[in-house]
């Protein structure tokens, strides 16, 4: 296991790490996650021992990095995968290591079969590719057999095989009971590896909690609703229904309505009310992505500046029907129920989805609508 208890680094003036506090625990694959600067290497670099910490402390089972008795036999990183000396031969720079951490030679060709590269072996690594060079250090990470495992960013440069590859593999390390530590930029392949998800932000803790915890409390899930027929009719009488019962719609490029704030079964029975015939009813998660999105827009260190050609490759966006202008907008009660709030979708110049924690709040409203849409 690997925890961290009040972990602070500085550098000059910059806090690069404030305060955090986690478990890595075994068993698991722990995805570490954070926009560029947020002190993802730095964090790894303290637990192994290569930076020191100005305040707080990071233990490996117990110890920190540098008390390890033979620490290459505990704990097994992959950092920087060009840190390798160009000239030696992929075999030579593993049984220096082995040698030096009293590993058996044997294990070296091993772990170069394991990672696929048994007939690179004997070539100079300044001629490795990206990929290649990222499977030799997770060989180097293997070598020792260790308990420990941590990656930094372990798929980049590698082909979808070698994505598939590396995801299987860090299942397999925690399924032995392993402990497993992952950072990567990659979202979509974090929610397919990790089970557990660390975010940080400016050196901060934003959240620590399974995966599928932190897609469910920092997404916004909502309806999608596509009427039958091309014309606005259908749309306008379900949607004016929709927004009565106490949803908020949005309208998609392609026509079809996005609603928040009412259950797929209520719309359903609202459909069949209004005698409205349905072509689509789909319920929709955020991805790992959007909730990373929402969760550290306000942690993003580096941020480009506004492109005047940026609207040339905009989505379409999501528009607010003429149906919402005549049922007034809804009434926000003090408390709202979590589950009825979302933000608008990036890139979103629409309202954002706020709806009242009960339908019953929208009653005051619906009244003074009209009956029948324009
Ligand atoms: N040796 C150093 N001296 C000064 N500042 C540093 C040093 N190392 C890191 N920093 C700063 O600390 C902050 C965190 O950097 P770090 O590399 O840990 O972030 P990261 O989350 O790994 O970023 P990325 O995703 O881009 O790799 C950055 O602002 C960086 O500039």
């Amino acid at each position: 296991m690997i925890e961290a208890v009040g972990l602070t680094k500085r550098f000059g003036a910059k806090t690069a790490v404030d305060g955090l506090s986690f478990q890595v625990k075994p068993g698991h694959v722990t995805g570490f996650l954070g926009p560029n600067g947020s002190g993802k290497s730095t964090t790894m670099r303290m637990i192994l021992g290569l930076d020191r910490p100005t305040a707080g402390q990071v233990t490996i089972n117990g110890l920190p990095f540098r008390e390890l008795p033979n620490a290459q036999r505990h704990v097994g990183a992959l950092l920087d995968a060009k840190a390798v000396h160009g000239g030696r031969r992929a075999r030579a720079h593993l049984l220096s290591i082995a040698q030096l951490s009293g590993i058996p030679e044997k294990r070296v060709d091993e772990v170069l079969g394991v990672v696929g590269l048994q007939d690179a072996a004997r070539q100079r690594t300044k001629g490795f590719s990206l990929g290649m060079g990222q499977r030799l250090g997770i060989a180097t990470a293997l070598l020792g057999d260790p308990q420990v495992l941590l990656f930094d960013e372990p798929v980049n440069g590698l082909d979808p095989e070698g994505i598939l590859w590396v995801r299987n593999l860090m299942r397999q390390l925690a399924a032995e009971g392993r402990t497993v530590f992952v950072s990567s930029h990659l979202m979509s392949e974090m929610a397919l590896t990790a089970d557990h998800l660390i975010v940080i932000g400016r050196g901060r803790l934003l959240s620590d909690m399974s995966t599928q915890d932190f897609i469910t409390h920092n997404s916004a899930g909502f309806a999608r609703v596509r009427v039958a027929g091309n014309g606005p009719d259908g749309r306008v009488i379900l949607g004016t229904a929709l927004t009565k019962a106490g949803g908020r719609v949005l309208q998609e490029p392609d026509g079809a309505l996005r609603v928040t704030g009412l259950e797929l079964p209520r719309i359903s029975d609202l459909a069949h009310e209004t005698g409205v015939r349905l072509w689509e009813l789909s319920p929709h998660r955020a991805s790992l992505e959007e909730a990373y999105m929402r969760m550290t827009q306000s942690s993003v260190e580096y941020t480009s500046t506004d492109d005047p050609r940026a609207e040339l490759w905009e989505p379409e966006p999501l528009t607010v029907p003429d149906w919402e202008e005549e049922v007034q907008a809804p009434v926000v009660p003090a408390e709202t129920a979590a589950s009825f709030f979302a933000p608008p979708p990036p890139g979103s110049a629409a309202r954002p989805f706020l709806m009242p924690g009960s339908p019953a709040d929208l009653a005051p409203a619906a009244q003074n609508s009209p009956e029948e849409p324009r």
